[in-house]
């Protein structure tokens, strides 16, 4: 690995910068382990491997380096909302991706800070102020690897009045983007941390735009969830030799906790949008029973679709959008029945193509676009489409590039449109009554900006949760200022160099 050695953590320097005795190990801090004051927090697989500490004066203990950890954002191919309800979804990771950097600070302090820019949220809570008296009673406390699948009142309203304190001159929207960011951290820390975790100020930069149905939110619950298990050395890895069954239960463990973050982001999140972010790739996925995990088939050879990301430019909240079509359901049981049954068999239909034979084929590109189109004709029935969306998909139609669908929970946000193999490649031209030479899809891409819609350049497929340990690229130091003052998603990706020093960064890969 490049970079300069770690000193381990808590006063023990490392012959390595190995970590729980893996390269790029977990960021934890013995001190906070320690502190917990209890061994239900220790990883079943890493204490053999992991060096013990000599326990030293606590002064001179040099302080656990910063490190990053990072998850795609995703968009869903087939059965948004449907999959609430039970039914089976398939979604891709996308290349934006959220990351978040946790500089550990001096013990003296205590305090907890959120540096979120990309929403202009900026907090700090003081430590010991926290309500550990709740989230910390035997009959609610939670261990790292319980299954947990729905919040307990008592502890969101023991932690309602340091909310209240999150941006409170704030504009509602403003101030409610704030206030379900940082409720997700909250939730999670005081789940997972102790009194005495050490302080530690978290900054947030994601290059998936927030809250256009590209799982923005579920991207930063996996970064936030994984960063607190790594701390709480609840986790394993990564590392490149990791067994693949341990990779896939740390990746487990992880899935869970971000499910909980969406939880208070969200309301009533199936988990598909965690589900992705955490194991990248695509799934086929579905949750028939809320007290359950859900079935998850990792489709890791996704087929490379030809896609355009189109953004409406249109807000919408997920959770309202998801409220419209329960309340839907409430007044209408058998008619949403059928059609979240439609979509399940729509969603089933294309998962035979893009695991059977040919899946680039002609035929089952057509095959998958019609598919989308009978999909969103069912969404537009749910009540989730919006004017935007609709403006979009007759420029689509009229151009005869492809198939549009809504992605993620409608009601404004993106939409995806999967191209006719047939498309010429943008370099092939014919001339327009205005005698310039354009493909229709360079025409339509014109006109869609001129409408005001905006297109995003990503892939499908691609890694899921991602850790840098220590945050280091090419021998040099990311620093709080560096992370947070790097301009756009071009100088994000440069600083965090997922191109430059592809091997710095680590992944869970069962
Ligand atoms: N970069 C970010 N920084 C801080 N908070 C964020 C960031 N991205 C998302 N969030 C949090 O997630 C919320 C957006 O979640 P929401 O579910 O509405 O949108 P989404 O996840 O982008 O869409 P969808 O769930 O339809 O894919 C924001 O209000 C904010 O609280
Ligand atoms: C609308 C929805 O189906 C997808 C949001 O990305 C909600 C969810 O599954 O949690």
């Amino acid at each position: 690995m490049n970079g300069p050695r770690s000193n381990g953590v808590n006063g023990q320097s490392h012959a390595s910068p190995k970590v729980n005795g893996h390269a790029n190990g977990t960021a934890a801090s013995r001190d906070h382990q320690d502190t917990q004051g209890s061994s239900e927090n220790e990883s079943p697989s890493t204490p053999s491997r992991m060096p013990r500490p000599v326990h030293g004066r606590k002064e001179s203990n040099p302080l656990a380096p910063p490190f990053i950890v990072s998850a795609p954002g995703k968009t869903i191919v087939y059965g948004e909302h449907a999959v609430v309800h039970g039914k089976a979804a398939i979604a891709a990771a996308i290349s934006l991706r959220s990351y978040l950097l946790c500089t550990t600070l001096s013990k003296s302090k205590r305090t907890l800070s959120l540096r979120f820019p990309d929403i202009g949220l900026d907090h700090t809570w003081h430590i010991p102020d926290l309500p550990w008296a709740a989230f910390k009673h035997p009959s609610r406390r939670k261990k790292y690897y319980d299954l947990v699948t729905s919040l307990d009142q008592e502890l969101v309203d023991a932690m309602q009045p340091h909310i209240a304190t999150v941006s409170p001159k704030a504009k509602e929207q403003v101030q409610q983007r704030h206030q379900q960011a940082a409720s997700a951290f909250l939730y999670l820390f005081m789940s997972l941390g102790s009194e005495s975790s050490s302080s530690c100020t978290y900054a947030l930069r994601s290059t998936v735009p927030v809250g256009v149905g590209l799982g923005s939110s579920a991207s930063i619950c996996v970064c936030i969830s994984t960063a607190l298990l790594l701390q709480c050395r609840a986790l394993a890895g990564p590392h490149p030799d990791q067994m693949s069954k341990e990779a896939e239960d740390q990746l487990e463990r992880i899935n869970r906790w971000a499910f909980v973050g969406e939880l208070l982001i969200h309301g009533n999140p199936s988990g598909v949008d965690n589900t992705v972010a955490t194991n990248g790739h695509a799934v086929l996925f579905q949750r028939h029973d809320y007290r359950k995990p859900p079935a998850v088939e990792i489709l890791r050879n996704f087929p490379e679709l030809p896609l355009l990301l189109i953004d409406t430019c249109q807000a919408k909240s997920t959770a309202a959008e998801v409220a419209k079509v329960g309340n839907l359901k409430a007044a209408h049981p058998a008619v949403t029945g059928y059609v979240f049954d439609a979509i399940d068999s729509i969603t089933r239909s294309a998962h035979d193509i893009v695991t059977g034979d040919d899946p680039g084929s002609e035929e089952s590109i057509a095959h998958l676009g019609e598919l989308m189109s009978v999909n969103h004709g069912l969404l537009i029935g749910l009540g989730v489409s919006h004017p935007r969306l609709e403006r979009l998909r007759y420029l689509v139609n009229e151009s005869g590039v492809g198939w549009t669908k809504l992605t993620g929970a409608g009601g404004g946000g993106c939409a995806i449109t999967l191209l006719k193999p047939s498309q010429p490649s943008p370099s092939s031209t014919h001339t327009n009554g205005d005698g310039t030479h354009r493909s229709a899809l360079q025409e339509l891409e014109r006109q869609l900006k001129s409408e005001g819609f905006a297109k995003y350049e990503t892939t499908l497929g691609g890694d899921g949760v991602g850790v840098l340990y220590p945050a280091v690229i090419n021998g040099k130091e990311i620093d709080q200022d560096m992370f947070l003052d790097v301009e756009g998603r071009e100088g994000v990706e440069e600083l965090v160099g997922g191109k430059r020093d592809r091997d710095a960064w680590t992944y869970w890969r069962p």
